[in-house]
């Protein structure tokens, strides 16, 4: 069993090395606080040690206080376990303790981990250790004398960057900026930390306390504008949560009134955000993320992932050409398949623009993208494929094309080749109905921009092999995104799940809502756009085909608005020819058409479900949940269904996929936060008024009635039937 332990080993030179072990990532628990402060004072009592070094066991420093102790006080509302190391430990002990100390750094020091290395008097480090501060992201801020000490050593217009936007730094750009003391190679990192440790000692290097440092900061006057700056820039970027102001409050905070004025605000005010629904959000996001790696019966049965080195992608449209670019940004040797020259250029022209478009935005280095477009070849048959990995097959969705290409591929790949397809609603067993390989073909759904958007849905069929999943959650990760494994149904786990969003809007509208109204009210809520902004986007031949797909497998269900087609019949198509619900000019952001609504007056004639021909009056708190109510209710018939393997697998696709704001947690968290009772009984209602397009499913119903949360288990419920 893994267990915190802190040790103390001291030397015949008189320093006294700390470790730290909490694998796998050092996290600062309970226990390893009341470790330092046994450790520390001892080392402070004893005559034999002159200084003392800290350092992590195992080759990483520290990943940070112990996000298990914040889902703690999420359930029992208890904040009193939170430790009061800032100052207790970090500032009276370390810091102003009367023999030196030295962090020895390697591998990553993050939030509390950093912020321990920050009370320090110097910091060494081993090279490309990664350096932040990310605490944000939890709906916290650094709570351990990092909003104090990172301005005061690396000064502030940095500090902020680091802090707000929970950006990490090398340990090599941490010794140009003064953060780290110096780089050393880890096997030095020991030998280097024990003497600086006596040189601080002996006088021969500086004590530096940096809470008392102010030679970084600058003038009051430049303090004000630079935090106001990042005032107004934090309101657009950082809609609808705390942190990011409150964390602004507490640095500003000690700067005019001192360093340990700053800790004492710090410290109040990081209680204060633990137990706010932004910090429940975002750490259950954290750990639903980390929750997707462990799937039964794939990930828990001894099984090793296969190396996959070269993989054959067929179709260079966008999704094609979003798959390759990611891969080949990962090493992963690609040929592209097209069925002629000018589509095969196309393709590979779109993956040299996006590679660049990264350079550009200075998201990758220069010589990083030449060398990708390097793990990159077209081809336009399938002479190539003798010795591929795996194929991933992201032609448009033609049941016949697709059922050809997976003939074909059997035949010119080898027999461990994975089979998969991008289709993002045709049934896969539908697509390998032609082969005798069920058991390699599997479903690699990616989000559009492929090279952008972090989920992998991984669809699974009945006769899917494990180890084909396990393989393919590897390339997953090994491509940066996050593989959520799910089973086989229409729309898969998340646009079934978000299928009634775009659905309920254009309800609304038809009963009298307007349109930009519903999509300012949805963007304030947290998605980064309004369902019909998101359609202008994707283009409205994508909102026929889905509607078209779904109205299919769930009739009862799908509300067939005009409203779309009456666009396309007056020549719209949304962004992609400038004409939509907005005006897309360049350079400017999207404004609403107006000439757009007569036809809104035409669908709603067609329609004619106005309740006495009047349009229907709503508060705006109405309008989001009757958007996003129904998405729940489809989220309960998914997880009846046994299509994710937990729930909040589906929060994190709904986070990852739809951008579904994390700080809410995800789609059942949110709705779990309102109560399942709340959601039926609205439903309940609005079925009763408007029709079965709200009518409650059973997984709600009975989860409103029995008062359990959506979340629970579905063996807490008596009729679920998991299917993975
Ligand atoms: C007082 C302070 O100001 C407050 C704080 O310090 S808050 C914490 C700040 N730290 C962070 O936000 C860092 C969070 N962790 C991470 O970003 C990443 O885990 C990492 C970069 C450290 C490592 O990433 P990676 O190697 O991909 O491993 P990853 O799968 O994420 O994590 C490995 C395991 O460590 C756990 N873990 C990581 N950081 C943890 C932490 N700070 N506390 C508790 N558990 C943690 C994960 O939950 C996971 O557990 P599991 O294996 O049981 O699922």
């Amino acid at each position: 069993m893994k267990q915190a332990r802190v040790t103390m080993e001291v030397g015949s030179d008189g320093v006294a090395i700390i470790t730290f072990s909490n694998p796998p990532v050092n996290a600062l628990a309970l226990t390893v606080f009341d470790g330092l402060k046994e450790k520390f004072s001892e080392a402070m009592r004893r005559d034999d040690v002159k200084a003392i070094v800290v350092t992590g066991n195992g080759g990483r420093f520290s990943g940070g206080f112990d996000i298990n102790v914040f889902e703690m006080v999420h359930k029992t509302g208890d904040i009193s376990i939170l430790p009061d190391a800032s100052v207790d430990i970090f500032t009276n002990v370390v810091e102003d303790g009367k023999k030196p100390t030295v962090a020895a750094i390697e591998g990553l020091a993050l939030g509390g981990g950093l912020e321990l290395a920050l009370v320090c008097h110097a910091r060494i480090a081993a090279p490309r250790t990664q350096l932040g501060l990310p605490e944000l992201t939890l709906g916290v801020l650094p709570g351990s004398g990092g909003t104090q000490r990172l301005p005061r050593l690396i000064g502030l217009p940095k500090a902020l960057e680091i802090m707000l936007l929970s950006k990490s730094i090398t340990s090599e750009e941490g010794k140009k900026l003064g953060l780290v003391d110096a780089v050393v190679p880890s096997d030095e990192l020991l030998k280097v930390s024990r003497q600086w440790a006596l040189d601080i000692a002996g006088r021969r290097k500086p004590w530096v306390r940096s809470l008392h440092r102010t030679d970084k900061l600058g003038s009051l006057p430049e303090v004000h504008d630079i935090i106001n700056t990042a005032r107004q820039q934090a309101k657009q970027t950082a809609k609808n949560m705390p942190q990011h102001q409150a964390c602004l409050d507490v640095i500003e905070e000690g700067i005019i009134h001192g360093g340990y004025h700053g800790l004492l605000k710090e410290s109040k005010v990081f209680k204060e955000l633990v137990s706010t629904d932004t910090s429940k959000g975002l750490v259950h996001a954290f750990f639903a993320q980390r929750a997707t790696t462990k799937v039964p019966n794939i990930s828990d049965i001894g099984l090793k992932p296969r190396s996959i080195k070269k993989v054959a992608v067929i179709g260079g449209g966008l999704m094609g050409s979003g798959i390759a670019t990611a891969l080949i940004l990962s090493d992963i040797y690609v040929i592209l398949k097209e069925v002629n020259s000018e589509y095969l250029l196309k393709g590979i022209k779109a993956i040299e623009a996006n590679v660049r478009g990264l350079v550009s935005k200075r998201k990758l280095a220069q010589d990083k993208a030449e060398k990708a477009l390097l793990m990159l070849k077209g081809v336009l048959d399938y002479a190539e494929f003798s010795d591929v990995d795996m194929v991933i097959e992201a032609v448009i969705e033609n049941i016949s094309l697709k059922q050809q290409i997976f003939g074909d591929i059997e035949k010119a790949c080898p027999p461990h080749c994975i089979l998969a397809s991008n289709t993002s609603t045709i049934d896969l067993n539908i697509v390998g109905a032609k082969t005798k390989s069920q058991d390699r073909i599997v479903g690699a759904h990616f989000f559009s921009p492929a090279h952008v958007m972090p989920l992998l849905e991984i669809i699974r069929t009945e006769k899917t092999s494990p180890q084909v999943i396990l393989d393919l959650m590897t390339v997953g990760k090994t491509i940066k995104k996050v593989p959520v494994v799910v089973g086989n149904c229409t729309g898969f786990a998340v646009n079934r799940t978000f299928f009634p969003y775009s659905q309920s809007a254009h309800l609304l509208v038809n009963l009298g809502v307007d349109v930009f109204r519903i999509d300012q009210l949805i963007s304030n809520f947290g998605l980064p756009m309004g369902p019909f902004q998101l359609q202008d986007l994707a283009g409205y031949g994508v909102a026929v085909a889905t509607t078209k797909e779904f109205s299919m497998s769930f009739p009862e269900r799908t509300f067939e608005s005009p409203l779309v087609k009456l666009l396309i019949k007056n020549g719209r198509n949304g962004k992609s020819n400038g004409k939509g619900y907005y005006i897309y000019e360049r350079g400017s952001k999207p404004k609403p058409d107006p000439s757009v609504l007569p036809i809104i007056e035409e669908s709603r004639r067609l329609t004619n479900i106005m309740p006495g021909g009047k349009p229907i009056s709503v508060t705006d708190e109405e309008i989001v949940e009757m958007i996003l109510f129904p998405v729940v209710n489809e989220a309960c018939r998914v997880l009846d269904d046994g299509v994710v393997v937990r729930a909040s697998d589906l929060d994190i696709a709904s986070v990852l996929g739809m951008s579904f704001p994390s700080y809410r947690g995800g789609i059942i968290f949110w709705a779990d936060t309102i109560g399942a009772n709340r959601v039926y009984r609205s439903l309940q209602k609005w079925s009763e008024l408007y029709g079965n397009f709200f009518r409650p499913s059973r997984f709600l119903e009975e989860r409103a009635t029995r008062g359990i949360p959506l979340s629970a288990p579905a063996s807490t419920s008596s009729g679920a039937r998991p299917r993975l």
